[in-house]
């Protein structure tokens, strides 16, 4: 089929490239045309595992290309996909110009029926507005399906080639043949294609990604109570997880949610409710939690400093919001970084792919390091954000080296307690046992008394 792809971000590319792969071909259209030139020129702009194979085989097969020119991109077009930015807008409301702005070009330049599928993550009622904007400019015949895209990514090529499920919301049936014979090259194993009407499509995906914050959500709130009552939650969790009708996966405590995704698409929900007079009352106390737990590895930090971490430094290993991706929007990171620097502490952060994103965004706020062990030079204690394999099985002895004590708060509980008995560390978790270097055996310490809020 020939496709065009509007918007070329995490799921733009990966779905214009997914596609491309199964023998369909794409043209992706992109506003931003620095990022357009670097795909012409082969060039990935995202740092996606596998996706580079997928891409540069589909270029240089000529399935796979790159414009900035929608009227190009499109003419051809059966089907034309927005995978286009959904961002919060000021009250917290999924902000729908860039869905609209494209739909109204669009329907200014098509001469001939299309089926316009929407990708990105937005509110009830979005097909409904879509299709307003095509009758609105044009008499050419159009059907707007919601087909909401549910890819994480670091496994997003997997995700998009293996779904689950596709959801298709659409009633018409001309739309259905079409995105039926598109997707069944991905659902060969048996998953399935699911129709419903665009209501319950788009619903869906915020539904499910609620339901996995709220999943996350109540395991950060057990960590934290294990804390108090001398549990470990890696037990709890792995006793709940093998009851299937509660699932092994999602059930890591953390340092709150983080992503371009669930943070803004928790708080549309819940404003979309709200719209309809309804009060989503769990997803507020999701978002509340969540904050919250943004603090705990700060909280640890200040209390073992005894509240003051002027002229402090800190190593910090992990910056992507996740393992395997280079995105750190809305990343665990950025605050505890801010939160350190506040407090009049100093920085060196490593992260494997996230660099870059970093050091656009914070400049010379912080200091970056080539390595995970260069980063702890002259460090006061290690903080761990995100469980990076290279993370996993470090050097223990180098790194006392280096920072020339042996002192870790994990935000990622990726060490084994025993270990960091073993060899002497103190090492702060999140929901176990904190192990103090002064000890030999496991020692539950002040510190997992409920941390004061230290007022920055
Ligand atoms: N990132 C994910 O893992 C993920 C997964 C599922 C769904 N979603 C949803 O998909 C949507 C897109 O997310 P993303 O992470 O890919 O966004 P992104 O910010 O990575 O990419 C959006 C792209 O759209 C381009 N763009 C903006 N306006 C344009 C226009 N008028 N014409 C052409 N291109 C334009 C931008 O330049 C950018 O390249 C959002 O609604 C998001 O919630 C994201
Ligand atoms: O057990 C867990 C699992 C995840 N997380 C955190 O949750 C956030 C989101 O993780 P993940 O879902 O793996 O990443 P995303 O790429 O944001 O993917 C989510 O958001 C996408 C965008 O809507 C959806 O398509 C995906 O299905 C959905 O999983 C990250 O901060 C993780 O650290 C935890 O704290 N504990």
């Amino acid at each position: 089929m020939k496709i065009a792809v509007i918007g070329t971000g995490y799921v733009g590319l990966v779905t214009g490239t997914c596609l491309a792969e199964t023998g369909n071909e794409v043209i992706c259209v992109d506003i931003d045309q620095l990022k357009v030139e670097k795909m012409q020129h082969g060039i990935i702009p995202i740092y996606e595992p596998g996706l580079d194979i997928l891409f540069l085989r589909n270029i240089s097969q000529k399935r796979l290309s790159f414009t900035t020119d929608l009227a190009m991109a499109i003419k051809d077009a059966q089907i034309i996909f927005m995978a286009l930015p959904t961002p919060p807008g000021e009250d917290g409301t999924a902000d729908l110009s860039y869905i609209l702005g494209a739909a109204a070009d669009v329907s200014k330049l098509i001469t001939s029926y299309k089926v316009i599928v929407n990708k990105s993550t937005v509110p009830v009622g979005t097909a409904d507005k879509v299709k307003a904007v095509f009758e609105a400019n044009t008499a050419v015949e159009v059907d707007v399906v919601s087909n909401p895209e549910f890819l994480r990514e670091g496994v997003a090529v997997e995700d998009f080639m293996k779904p689950d499920r596709v959801v298709i919301g659409t009633k018409s049936e001309k739309a259905m043949k079409l995105m039926t014979d598109l997707y069944a090259p991905y659902v060969r194993s048996g998953n399935p294609i699911l129709f419903m009407d665009e209501k319950s499509s788009e619903l869906t995906k915020y539904a499910a990604n609620a339901f996995l914050a709220t999943k996350i959500t109540f395991m950060n709130e057990i960590a934290n109570l294990c804390e108090l009552v001398h549990a470990d939650v890696d037990a709890v969790r792995l006793g709940i997880g093998s009851d299937d009708r509660i699932g092994k996966r999602f059930l890591f405590p953390g340092l709150g949610y983080g992503g371009s995704c669930f943070p803004k698409d928790v708080q549309a929900l819940s404003k979309s409710a709200e719209e309809h007079q309804y009060n989503f009352q769990i997803l507020k106390a999701v978002m509340t939690v969540n904050e919250k737990q943004k603090t705990v590895l700060v909280d640890k930090v200040l209390k073992y400093f005894k509240g003051n971490l002027k002229g402090k430094h800190f190593a910090l290993w992990g910056l992507a919001f996740k393992p395997e991706t280079d995105d750190i929007r809305e990343a665990p990171a950025l605050y505890i970084i801010n939160r350190l620097l506040l407090n009049g502490a100093t920085v060196t952060a490593f992260d494997p792919e996230g660099m870059n994103n970093i050091k656009g965004l914070l400049g010379d706020r912080i200091n970056y390091a080539n390595n995970q062990y260069e980063a702890l030079q002259d460090a006061d204690a290690l903080l761990i954000a995100t469980e990076w394999s290279v993370f996993r099985n470090p050097d223990f002895e180098k790194m006392e080296e280096i920072m020339g004590n042996k002192v870790i708060f994990d935000g990622r509980n990726l060490y084994d307690l025993q270990k960091m008995v073993d060899l002497g560390y103190y090492y702060n978790s999140i929901g176990r046992s904190l192990i103090s270097n002064s000890a030999t055996t496991l020692a539950i310490e002040e510190a997992h008394k409920p941390n004061e809020l230290v007022s920055l």
